[in-house]
């Protein structure tokens, strides 16, 4: 079946329909990663997104039981070059086609997706629809610009209620903002007691919990959009160790007094060279954000900049000066992507340490 993908612009690209025939708006994206599709359409932070992948072929290897990001995909569309709809791999258990059926996600293929990719890198991040309509091209574009934007992405994909992974190590309170399951991983292979709270978490709340520290995890949407947890940030900052992934780290700057803003096309895949300024060592990571917090910004707080990013100098780690507290724009997890930044769990959970030694030692003395 026919299925057609407009961008705002006007651009119309026509291929074939797989996954769910609908029709379905989002904010177009493109992947660079080479293999992890799996990993990446079951991201929460994806939600409301069409994701293109600039990978020519998509499906081969299936989707399996294991590389789920989340329970279930949150993104609104999935647009590949060429899908195969016959998977070999002795992990596959379905296929991609079957996953995104089973979700109500629309897909399209044979879609030019290196042409797609350079529109976006020039235009900056546009939105699309991919619809199987035989309107005229001029209606459809017209309904696509007057469509709203969601808002309240991170609302949608956090747990509704606390629960626990059980651990004999740390007690660390993972807010959900849409964790991939790839932190929950870290965290308990480091035998950490995780609990994972709601988006909407208050500091009273996790302080009931006892915690040895607090990991502010990835998500959807703009930051600025989920501003109850930046409050919630200023109560327990100084409190407990504080770790920030991604929109985590975004909503620690703003805690902190810093600004974010939206890129023209983000950071999308995993090959991402990032620059630890203390060692000037090199590291390859993981990356998928349209936001980033503003250098400039962090004149006046408490907040100085740890790495950046190589391809164009974004801010991508800040450290508190007063409290252990700090966080990193980019995926320190993978799935998918390297594993170069897995220190940074081992950086926390020292910081844990010292922490419950200094409350230790207070008791004591
Ligand atoms: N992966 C993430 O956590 C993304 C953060 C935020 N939604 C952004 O696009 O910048």
């Amino acid at each position: 079946m026919r299925a057609r993908l407009i961008l705002e612009d006007g651009t119309e690209c026509v291929g074939t329909a797989f996954g769910k025939v609908t029709e379905s708006i989002g904010e177009v994206v493109f992947n660079t990663g080479l293999t992890g599709y799996q990993e990446v359409l079951s991201d929460p932070s994806y939600c409301g997104q069409i994701v293109t992948m600039t990978y020519p072929l998509i499906g081969n290897y299936g989707i399996n039981r294991d590389d789920f990001e989340a329970v279930r995909p949150y993104i609104h569309g999935f647009v590949v070059r060429e899908h195969c709809d016959t998977p070999s791999n002795w992990r596959s258990t379905n296929s991609l086609d079957e996953l995104l059926q089973d979700y109500g996600i629309p897909g399209i293929a044979g879609v030019d997706t290196r042409m797609l990719t350079r529109k976006l890198r020039y235009h900056g991040t546009m939105k699309g629809m991919i619809t199987s309509s035989d309107a005229p091209l001029a209606e459809l574009v017209a309904a696509l610009r007057s469509a709203p934007m969601m808002t309240d992405q991170v609302a949608r994909v956090s747990t509704k209620n606390l629960y626990n992974c059980p651990g004999t190590g740390h007690r660390v309170v993972l807010v959900d903002f849409g964790a991939k399951h790839g932190i929950l991983r870290e965290l308990t292979k480091r035998d950490c007691d995780v609990v994972v709270v709601p988006h909407d978490v208050t500091a009273e709340e996790i302080s009931r919990l006892q915690p040895d520290g607090i990991l502010l995890s990835n998500g959807p949407g703009d930051p600025k959009d989920v501003q109850h947890a930046t409050q919630m940030i200023r109560e327990v900052l100084g409190k407990y160790p504080i770790f920030g992934i991604c929109l985590g780290h975004q909503l620690f700057a703003l805690a902190g007094g810093a600004d974010t803003t939206k890129l023209k096309f983000g950071h999308w895949g995993g090959n991402h060279p990032v620059k630890e300024i203390a060692t000037g060592r090199t590291y390859i990571t993981s990356q998928n954000h349209s936001y980033a917090v503003t250098a400039d910004s962090l004149a006046n707080t408490e907040l100085i900049i740890t790495h950046t990013a190589l391809n164009d100098g974004t801010v991508e780690g800040l450290r508190h000066t007063e409290h252990p507290a700090f966080s990193v724009q980019y995926h320190p997890e993978a799935a998918p992507g390297p594993y170069d930044s897995s220190y940074l769990f081992d950086q926390f959970l020292s910081m844990m340490d010292t922490a419950k030694e200094g409350r230790l030692h207070a008791k004591i003395r």
